[in-house]
């Protein structure tokens, strides 16, 4: 996950940034930070442990001064969970400290381009991905006399896997993605209506349309795969070089991940989500509706899922379990203790809702399995008469490699056991998943441009020593 923001020249532009990401705060809350360019030039950074309001506060905003800055949260995927590692980097050329860099996403070739750099003197403060990405760029810029999107195009080429970066340069900014466009990316404008692409001036980027609604920014265009964009003062946006490669957006994200008021990769987050909704609902043909059958979501991030089943099925949406919003997402969580931990201060059932009835209840996915298995217990104790659990993703069966914390094969329920096996596991009456070749009607004539891999082992960057396609079971425990 994480998130990125960027404002350019724009008054109160830390204040700006941090408002953003507050709104992608879904993406990234183990810490957070801003960087901004202050009247002498100097490009100053703040981070820190926690979460946006606590981390960017008002008096932070006011020492971030300046009309340009960026921003990022950060959910750990290289280097640990810890402040150093936190974005964005501020990167000291010669000149002082003119760069800073925030970046979603993850790279396969992380230790071999570092232990190149290494070799060649560089330095580096953290273990951070995005660091590095910064370094390269300084290290062309500086020591092969490239400009500093030239640096960035061959960056661009030498990276594997997934970024969606903003890179602040002395007065100017930058954004580029990958040229798989693994990760959502997009380009908004405050200020009126106009032909084209817009004056640099007022243009803000965001990992997600979302946070352009709390600052009165209108979303223009997804950073497109591959591209690379420039803002400079007193010129308009210039997309200065676009090489795609086939596309790999993140299905992920559609699914789960992302703000259902946002649009990514072309496709409306909670439409999607209704769709899933609905396609689950079509193939549970054989469960008899009824006015004892209730379709629950686990709130919130299946709630459009279960609309959508429910529609389609014309059957009853109840919200019968509560959720606590101070409790954040439990699978992310480093050990099965504050697992089990999270999901059972974040749930409780309604009281009076549940006995007699038979309950479809809906979850985005199932990644080890812990918080279905203490739900579906919750619901039954609750007194549901029938549990059917309806899970809108296929089964989660790799790992992530493009910017996402899922657990090792061994770790995955659906490596570890059979369908029965987790349905008796979950305690549910049964249990049924959404099937990888259901994308091709899901995103109808787009299927190639999703990456699906922790569904079905294609990856397109496998990292070294990792035969790409295995579907070979891991070891039983
Ligand atoms: O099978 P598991 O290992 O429990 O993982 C799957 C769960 O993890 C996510 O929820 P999470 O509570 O992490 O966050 P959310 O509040 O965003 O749904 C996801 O929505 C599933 O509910
Ligand atoms: N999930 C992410 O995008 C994390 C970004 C980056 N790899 C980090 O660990 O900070
Ligand atoms: S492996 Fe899964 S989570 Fe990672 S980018 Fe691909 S679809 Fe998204
Ligand atoms: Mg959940």
């Amino acid at each position: 996950m994480c998130g990125i923001a960027g404002v350019f020249e724009s008054e109160g532009a830390s204040g700006l940034v941090a408002s953003i990401l507050f709104a992608i705060q879904h993406r990234g809350q183990e810490s957070c930070g801003a960087a901004a360019r202050d009247a002498a030039g100097r490009i100053v950074a703040h981070k820190g442990m926690g979460l946006v309001k606590q981390v960017l506060d008002e008096e932070v905003q006011a020492r971030l001064s300046g009309t340009t800055a960026i921003g990022h949260v950060r959910y750990p995927t290289a280097g640990c969970s810890d402040e150093v590692n936190a974005q964005p980097h501020a990167i000291e050329l010669a000149e002082g400290p003119v760069m800073a860099i925030a970046s979603n996403g993850d790279l396969i070739n992380y230790g071999e381009l570092r232990a190149r750099l290494e070799r060649e003197g560089v330095v580096f403060k953290s273990d951070n991905d995005a660091e590095l990405i910064g370094r390269l760029i300084a290290l062309y810029h500086v020591r092969d006399g490239l400009t500093i999107e030239q640096a960035i195009a061959r960056v661009q080429g030498e990276l594997k896997g997934a970024f969606s970066t903003v890179l602040m340069y002395k007065d100017r900014l930058y954004a580029f993605r990958d040229p798989h466009g693994f990760r959502p990316f997009v380009m908004g404008h405050l200020g009126p209506e106009g032909d084209g692409e817009p004056a640099s001036e007022g243009t803000v980027f965001a990992s997600e349309c979302c946070g352009f609604g709390i600052i009165g920014a209108r979303r223009l265009r997804e950073v497109k795969p591959g591209e690379i964009l420039r803002l400079e003062k007193g010129r308009p946006v210039v997309s200065v070089s676009h090489a795609p490669l086939q596309p790999r957006h993140c299905v992920f994200e559609l699914i789960y991940f992302s703000r259902p008021d946002s649009t990514i990769f072309g496709e409306s987050v909670y439409q999607t989500r209704e769709r899933i909704g609905a396609c689950m609902a079509a193939k549970d043909g054989t469960l008899p509706n009824g006015d004892d059958l209730v379709v629950l979501p686990v709130p919130d991030s299946s709630n459009f899922i279960a609309l959508g089943y429910a529609r389609a099925k014309k059957a009853e949406f109840g919200m019968g379990l509560l959720r606590n919003h101070y409790v954040g997402r439990t699978f992310i969580k480093p050990t099965q203790a504050s697992r089990d931990e999270g999901v059972k201060q974040k749930f409780n059932p309604l009281p009076d809702f549940f006995p007699g009835r038979r309950v479809v209840l809906i979850d985005d996915s199932i990644v080890r399995g812990t918080s279905l298995r203490k739900l579906v217990r919750m619901v039954r104790a609750a007194g549901a008469r029938e549990i059917h659990v309806r899970i809108g993703s296929p089964k989660v069966i790799g790992r992530c490699f493009y910017g996402i914390d899922t657990p090792t094969r061994e770790e995955l329920i659906a490596n570890r056991m059979s369908e029965t096996e987790i349905c008796d596991y979950l305690g549910a009456d049964s249990l049924r998943w959404l099937e990888v070749d259901d994308f091709e009607g899901l995103l109808p004539g787009r299927r190639q441009d999703f990456c699906t891999a922790c569904f079905d082992m294609d990856y397109i960057y496998p990292p070294e020593g990792f035969a790409a396609k295995t579907n070979a079971p891991v070891a039983r425990t």
